[in-house]
């Protein structure tokens, strides 16, 4: 199967190539305006991340991912943002070369390999224009020996495309690589970068649109890579002839005497994102607390063990009809109770997800069938994929779509989050990615809120792969939107909560062709 047309996707080099090639012998658009169109991306991405009055560094290859560094610094010259640009050989591509050319014409002086360090030390941010796509050996000589100068310089590194040394398609490794802070990937994501050992290399990775278009874009693999416009439509409508009981009866089984907070998180992004009513089940030691944080849910407080977690008989009384979801896990505890609690929810009807300590038990312990009647929905991180998968982490964490993918082939009934930095979905048809993620979600918390975002919007869409896919995305969505405007580091799961409301609605409403922070 091809993917076609207007989503963002994955590439190998050959086919950007192929692209870039169709797109001018077709007529759309010159090379030269192409290459006009990825600096305009670059530099707005580069003024959204770090500002117009930061002094920025360009270093530029000989081909066209060099045109691209010449082109960007045109257009900041135009701008008047200061910037110094640097050439590791002469421009040797048509495109670079013109481009270098009107440069030079300008009046800006190109300096030369030699005083690299100087341009290097003159800079904020530095630009790694150096080779891209075209990559087809390691780097070696000159090139190597400027990438460890940007690298050992602490400065933070836009990488063009891609960083130089790192292969599009990942079958290339050079022993140095520029280790970039941010990577703008032009159009698709290319394949290469997505393995964990080589997106160390690329930091965030934020992929634009450079206007190639949709007639020529095509790729072999089938990932949708989730962006604003195809996230939007997953998000659940809304009608005006409704009532609470129209968005999804949702029952949150959790928590313990030692983890109430994380009950807390998913119940209220649970109900920030949709779902119509919301009941906790939890040990009736944590229902005071949990009841003053979220005055809005309805609550079964009962009898807990000795360390204030849920017994095995915790569910005699509940009638899973009035139930559309069982969301089961968040701060639950392990050990046999839960292990029972959760097969009691699989043998149910209702349709669940399972998150944190649910997933424990049930990978551990083989709690899910070949078959199941219902839908079950799992976020595991790669620990938990691991007991999932039983693979070890650092295998996993390099192809995680590949285990993950196996696993619904193996439980056709399931739709899989794999999360991560980079986080994927899978259905046993259909493969989704976002590359949105931030360190800002390195911290407890926000997986259960998470959890409660995909579950509110599951209650709702009933659709198991939209809801997880634009839970996704929103909650990384959220995270940037937060980290734009404070240090990431201080970005509490609570906060993501309260930034829904404002997440939402930029996804829904307001995206009129241009994100808002990515
Ligand atoms: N849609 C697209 O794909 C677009 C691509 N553009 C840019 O074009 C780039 C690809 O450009 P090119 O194909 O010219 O390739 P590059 O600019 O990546 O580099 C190619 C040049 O470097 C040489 N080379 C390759 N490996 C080397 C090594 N290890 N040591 C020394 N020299 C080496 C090649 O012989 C060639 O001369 C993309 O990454 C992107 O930045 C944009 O300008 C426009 C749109
Ligand atoms: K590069």
């Amino acid at each position: 199967m091809m993917r076609k047309g207007s989503d963002r996707m994955l590439a190998t080099n050959e086919e950007m190539q192929r692209m870039d090639l169709r797109a001018v012998e077709e007529g759309h658009v010159s090379m030269v305006q192409l290459m006009k169109q990825a600096a305009d991306a670059l530099f707005e991405a580069l003024c959204r991340r770090y500002g117009r009055k930061c002094r920025y560094g360009i270093f530029c290859g000989s081909g066209n991912n060099g045109g691209d560094g010449y082109a960007l610094a045109l257009r900041m010259k135009a701008e008047g943002i200061p910037f110094v640009i640097c050439s590791l050989r002469e421009p040797r591509s048509a495109c670079a070369r013109h481009y270098a050319q009107l440069l030079e014409e300008s009046g800006e002086k190109v300096l030369e390999l030699s005083r690299y360090a100087q341009a290097i030390e003159a800079a904020d941010v530095l630009v790694d224009a150096l080779f891209g796509t075209g990559l087809n050996r390691t780097l070696s000589g000159d090139g190597a020996l400027l990438a460890a100068a940007l690298n050992a310089s602490g400065k933070p590194i836009v990488a063009v495309d891609i960083p130089s040394g790192l292969d599009g398609d990942g079958t290339l490794r050079s022993d140095t690589v520029v280790r970039a802070s941010h990577t703008v990937t032009f159009e698709c994501v290319k394949k290469g970068m997505l393995p964990y050992s080589s997106r160390i290399f690329c930091g965030r990775i934020e992929c634009v649109p450079i206007g190639m278009p949709n007639e020529v874009k095509e790729c072999a693999d089938p990932t949708i890579v989730l962006d604003p416009v195809n996230v939007r439509p997953l998000l659940p409508r809304r009608r005006a002839q409704s009532h609470k009981g129209s968005y999804g009866r949702v029952l949150v089984i959790g928590g313990s005497r030692r983890m109430s907070g994380a009950v807390i998180l998913c119940t209220r992004a649970l109900l920030r994102s949709g779902a119509g009513l919301v009941t906790c089940l939890l040990p009736e030691d944590i229902h005071p607390i949990v009841a003053s944080q979220v005055i809005e849910a309805m609550y079964r407080p009962v009898p807990s063990d000795a360390n204030g977690q849920l017994t095995e008989g915790c569910l005699r009384d509940v009638t899973w009809t009035d139930y559309d979801l069982i969301v089961a896990g968040n701060g639950m505890g392990r050990g046999e109770a839960t292990r029972s609690i959760i097969r009691q929810i699989l043998d149910s009807e209702v349709p669940c997800l399972l998150d944190g300590d649910a997933i424990y038990e049930a990978g551990v312990h083989d709690l899910l069938a070949p078959v199941c009647k219902k839908p079950v929905l799992l976020t595991p991180h790669m620990r938990e994929l691991s007991y999932l998968c039983k693979e070890p982490v650092d295998l996993l964490r390099e192809h995680p779509q590949h285990s993950a993918q196996a696993f619904v082939w193996a439980h056709p009934y399931v739709t899989l989050v794999a999360k991560d930095d980079i986080t994927w979905i899978c259905q046993q048809e259909r493969l989704a990615l976002s590359i949105i993620g931030s360190d800002a979600l390195a911290k407890g918390g926000s997986g259960d809120v998470l959890c409660g975002m995909i579950a509110g919007l599951y209650a709702q869409s009933k659709d198991a792969f939209a809801a997880a896919c634009a839970g996704v995305y929103a909650h990384a969505y959220a995270a940037q939107q937060l980290a734009a405007h404070e240090d990431s580091m201080s970005v509490l799961a609570s906060d993501l909560i309260e930034q829904l409301p404002q997440t939402y609605r930029s996804l829904r409403d307001r995206y009129c062709g241009r994100p808002d922070v990515l």
